[in-house]
């Protein structure tokens, strides 16, 4: 085990909630704490994971699994019924239930999204009828971000891939936004000895900097009256208790406290000008070192955005699309060749986004049209919207790894054509089953590269 530098010990010495021994002793345990967060729209059997399960206290979705098992190899997991994710971090879900009220449609921005752990929830959280803008500013992250809120697949999230500075075209656009700062990361330090190496006193500086340059580019597009969480998984007070008060003072929020039942042991610190932040240490709590705080923009102006032209999808191109599912409430665009849904009700939305940023990812891709017919997106088979009538063949484990590893399959489905692959129920992806071999439409970029017997199993 790597000592926790003393320059970061000394640094904690004094602030609400720090125990020195115990915060040390924790961090020596070597204990690993593991959870996950169910996907509401794939309810699958988190029994089966073979662990006792336990739920976190501030979440109606995360649980916490006795032990680790073998993600990599358990299909679900690819097939988007359950997040890995931290449980100090789900504690999002109080600050967005406490701070907005979500029976109405908003419209939210996940200003630092990458891989995506929040951004699903947020998308569990809001109403079908509210956006999600999920951003990545660098590029490779903004691909895994895209690929896993394409598995948790809801059709109500677009995906971008833009600076902060980037929304100041779009003055007063969001209800709520999260900045998920990056940070100095003191708070992984128990799970991640790299960060432990990583940490010194001038990356502390460099990160405030930072964070206070994305806020400043990022609340412009905050409505009047618009909340902001604000979150790290960093212990210092520069980049926690400093930051609100420069919230506060300088930039024009109001804090807005929240309501912590004192038995889930989570800090509440005050800062110098009065606001309060939430401070999860992980000697007190079942989780990682994390920090939140929420606050409401006083003031704010509002603009006529740029607005895209639409790209609708053609009556014939529609028609084409009904035999795999419900067109109701969705609208169909085009981009290129490839065919996408969003719903009706945010279409206005996506064309204010799509004119004034970069989109990587949007609703739902449904798939190309070639010679009169559809060939069908992986988005689509995931999406939880396929009718009933799209033909589903159940694998066993072995086939359904075999499935996820895009290697050759030696089943023979009863009926021939396109058709989606499952397991436990839970679409997997497409196949086309032809007279005389399974063509495997998993799409290259997701497929597991390990082999199986790798895992222990
Ligand atoms: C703490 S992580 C976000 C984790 C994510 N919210 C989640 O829950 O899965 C911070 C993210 O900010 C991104 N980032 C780094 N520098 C940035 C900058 N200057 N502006 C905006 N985002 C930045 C990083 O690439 C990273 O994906």
């Amino acid at each position: 085990m790597v000592q926790l530098p003393q320059e970061f010990i000394a640094s904690l010495e004094g602030l609400p909630g720090f125990d020195k021994e115990a915060f040390e002793t924790v961090h020596q345990s070597g204990e690993q704490i593991t959870s996950i967060r169910v996907n509401p729209r794939k309810k699958s059997e988190i029994r089966n994971l073979k662990s006792e399960i336990t739920p976190v206290p501030w979440t109606q979705y995360g649980y916490y699994l006795s032990q680790r098992p073998s993600f990599t190899f358990d299909p679900l997991f690819h097939a988007g019924c359950y997040y890995v994710q931290e449980a100090s971090s789900m504690f999002l879900e109080q600050a967005l239930k406490q701070t907005v009220d979500l029976t109405k449609p908003i419209k939210a921005l996940d200003m630092c999204a990458a891989p995506g752990g929040k951004s699903t929830h947020i998308q569990s959280l809001i109403s079908p009828d509210s956006l999600l803008v999920s951003n990545e500013v660098i590029k490779a992250r903004a691909g895994v971000l895209k690929q896993n809120i394409i598995k948790w697949g809801a059709s109500n999230v677009i995906v971008t891939n833009n600076d902060p500075q980037h929304f100041n075209r779009l003055e007063g656009f969001f209800d709520v936004m999260v900045v998920d700062a990056p940070c100095s990361g003191s708070g992984l330090f128990r799970r991640d000895e790299e960060a432990i190496e990583e940490w010194s006193p001038d990356n502390v500086q460099l990160c405030c900097g930072r964070q206070r340059r994305i806020l400043a580019d990022a609340l412009p597009a905050l409505k009047q009256d618009g909340v902001l969480i604000y979150s790290t998984c960093s212990y210092s007070t520069e980049e926690d208790e400093e930051i609100m008060d420069w919230l506060v003072t300088e930039q024009g929020m109001e804090n807005i406290a929240l309501q912590v039942p004192a038995e889930w042991k989570i800090v509440t610190t005050t800062s110098k000008a009065g606001a309060e932040g939430y401070r999860f240490y992980p000697d007190k709590v079942k989780g990682e070192g994390f920090f939140l705080s929420c606050f409401r923009k006083k003031e704010g102006g509002e603009r006529r955005y740029k607005m895209a032209k639409p790209d609708i999808a053609t009556a014939k191109e529609k028609a084409l699309l009904e035999t795999y599912i419900n067109l109701n409430q969705l609208e169909v665009l085009k981009q290129g060749d490839m065919l996408f849904a969003l719903p009706k009700i945010l279409i206005e939305a996506f064309l204010v986004i799509q004119a004034n940023l970069y989109l990587q990812y949007a609703g739902t891709t449904l798939g190309e049209i070639m010679k009169n017919k559809l060939v069908p997106d992986h988005a689509l088979a995931v999406s939880g919207m396929l009718l009933a009538n799209i033909t589903r063949f159940e694998l066993s484990l072995e086939e359904a790894i075999r499935y996820l590893q895009r290697a050759d399959l030696s089943i023979d489905p009863p009926v021939k054509g396109w058709q989606v692959v499952t397991y436990q129920n839970q679409v997997l992806g497409w196949i086309n089953a032809l007279p005389n071999r399974i063509n495997n439409y998993y799409p290259k970029e997701m497929r597991i590269l390990k082999q199986y017997y790798d895992s222990g199993n």
